[in-house]
């Protein structure tokens, strides 16, 4: 392994953007049938060393921060044969630093599919193995939204408890299991894959009994699919897709799972919000782009709604103190860690490392996803 490639070599070469750490590096160890080099630094990738280091590769592993974009492509040269992203999504918003108020709601995607496409580049990525690990976030993202955690942590971290005076009523939220006095909890998902099954699959516990979602409008139903879902839990009494107006107006708990991009920009807009329950709460594990931030903060801070657990932000991860989403007080908000379980990171760098592998020696992808 090195980190750089001077070498006269003709081996195929591989440039991976970050150090996988002690659990996947040492899979590189004893092939020589690769030239491997890798970013020396315990930080994000420089740009411009990456577009140095592409020039000729064969195959490059990155991750959020870096972009495969026409420069990216254009420097690998004809050599390119696969992009490995350790991550599911591949249109993941990308901006570049930018101050508050130059905020724009402009998006691009952190994998430019179409010039992957045109110059025959496969793409590998991770799906499956992180699903688990956001679903997980996810359900803590409601409890936490639901329960106040984000004003109560901040009550302790900031020294203020000894001031508290205990009060019956003083940081209750809605609760999201289902108690006999209460009516039966609806949620409801803005897209219905493989994550927000197994967000579902976490709640029913809680004594969920309906649930909510949309597709999208291209897909066929899925019948089969939620026949099966309804048989494997008894105490589910509803699984339906439906609009997006029903799903506002129905849901105590909104999940936003659907993949980012143009087409789902703004998904959950001030329209969807001013429809939402008055107690419900709105959980984006997705992408930023799904749901208009000045919206959202208008909705808690008007009180259209009881509050939001978001994993992920519009224009992450320039979210300082002044954006109107920090302010306030029944939004949480977390730097984007849905997928960062010790478990889930080493599978999903072991997968990015094997498509990675499999794409420059023509071999089928473990993961491939098929533009
Ligand atoms: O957001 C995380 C991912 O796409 O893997």
């Amino acid at each position: 392994m090195q980190s750089s490639h001077l070498s006269t070599t003709t081996k195929p070469r591989v440039v991976i953007c970050r150090n996988l750490g002690p659990d996947v590096m040492p899979l590189l160890e004893g092939r020589s049938d690769v030239e491997v080099v890798v970013w020396p630094e315990d930080s994000s990738c420089d740009r411009k060393w990456l577009l140095e280091q592409v020039r000729g590769a064969a195959g490059v592993l990155l991750m959020f921060p870096e972009k495969a974009d026409k420069a990216l492509f254009e420097a690998a040269g004809p050599s390119l044969r696969v992009v490995s992203t350790m991550s599911v999504g591949y249109g993941a918003q990308f901006r570049p630093p930018i101050k508050l108020s130059q905020r724009s709601t402009r998006s691009t995607e952190h994998i430019d599919l179409t010039e992957l496409t045109n110059r025959g580049v496969k793409l590998g990525y991770t799906p499956d193995v992180l699903t688990d690990a956001v679903a997980d976030i996810t359900v803590m993202l409601a409890l936490m939204a639901s329960r106040n955690a984000g004003s109560t942590i901040n009550l302790v971290q900031s020294g203020e408890w000894p001031k508290f005076r205990w009060a019956p009523f003083a940081f209750c939220g809605p609760q999201i299991s289902t108690l006999p006095s209460s009516p039966d909890r609806t949620v409801g998902f803005l897209g219905f894959g493989r994550i927000s099954q197994a967000t579902l699959k976490r709640l029913i516990p809680f004594g969920i009994t309906s649930c909510l979602y949309t597709a999208n409008p291209h897909s066929p139903p899925a019948t089969d699919r939620d026949t099966a879902i309804l048989s494997h839990h008894p105490t589910l009494k509803t699984l339906r897709r439906v609009t997006a107006d029903e799903l506002a107006r129905s849901s105590d708990i909104v999940f936003v799972l659907a993949p980012g991009g143009e087409s789902t920009k703004h998904l959950v807009d001030e329209a969807f919000l001013r429809k939402m329950k008055k107690h419900s709460v709105l959980v984006n594990a997705s992408r930023g782009t799904l749901v208009d931030s000045d919206a959202l903060a208008k909705a808690l801070s008007e009180g259209w709604i009881w509050g939001a657990g978001l994993d992920v932000v519009e224009g992450e991860p320039n979210i300082t103190l002044d954006h109107p989403l920090v302010k306030e007080p029944r939004c949480v908000i977390l730097p984007h860690i849905g997928s960062a379980s010790i478990e889930t990171r080493i599978d999903m760098a072991t997968l990015a490392l094997n498509n990675l592998l499999a794409g420059v020696f023509g071999e089928e992808l473990p993961a491939e996803l098929k533009i």
